[in-house]
């Protein structure tokens, strides 16, 4: 496996460590991203192993920086939510600057795509196991493709995740 990625997923692992995504490890979500990422090459691993870890672990931007780069780190910033307590709040914010980003630029490219994979890695969990989950993601769909679908970036990601937000009526 790459060494940068390498780095990533062990820094992920220990600033994430002690934190749990349900009963699991935080780890298994970011393995689950970091895999439907993998198709979008290294880069986008990499941002998939790191993409929480300035939302929720003290990690900075310049830190970011200095290690992996100006992608991964810009990548990672503008995935990153505000400190807000209301998530819808907090979703509103986040969801203006991903509808700003210009898929032109690369880490922006990566950061819409990472984010999608996010977001399917969530609705496949909670769909399996945490109806409130996949109740606040059925609910929030719309405002996020809004603010985070392009044509033409992964779509089969979009595909899945549509799939699975609004099954098709039983026939
Ligand atoms: N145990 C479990 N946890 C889940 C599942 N689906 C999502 N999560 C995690 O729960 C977070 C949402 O937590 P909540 O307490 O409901 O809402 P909050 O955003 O107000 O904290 C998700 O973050 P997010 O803001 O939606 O995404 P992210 O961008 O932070 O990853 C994700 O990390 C699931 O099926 N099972």
């Amino acid at each position: 496996m790459n060494n940068r990625y390498l780095k990533a997923r062990t820094l992920a692992r220990s600033r994430h460590s002690g934190q749990y995504y349900g009963d699991l490890p935080y780890h298994v979500h970011l393995e689950a991203v970091s895999r439907l990422a993998t198709p979008f090459g290294t880069d986008a691993m990499i941002i998939a192993q790191l993409h929480d870890v300035m939302e929720d672990t003290e990690t900075t931007v310049d830190e970011l920086a200095s290690d992996f780069g100006f992608l991964v780190a810009d990548a990672v910033n503008y995935m990153t939510d505000g400190k807000l307590e209301d998530r819808a709040k907090r979703k509103d914010m986040i969801n203006q600057r991903l509808s700003s980003l210009d898929a032109d630029e690369e880490s922006a490219r990566l950061a819409l795509i990472v984010k999608a994979c996010d977001r399917l890695a969530n609705v496949r969990a909670s769909k399996s196991s945490s109806e409130r989950h996949y109740d606040m993601y059925k609910l929030e769909h719309a405002s996020f493709k809004e603010a985070v679908y392009r044509k033409g970036l992964c779509e089969a990601i979009w595909w899945e995740l549509d799939n699975l937000i609004e099954p098709m009526s039983e026939q």
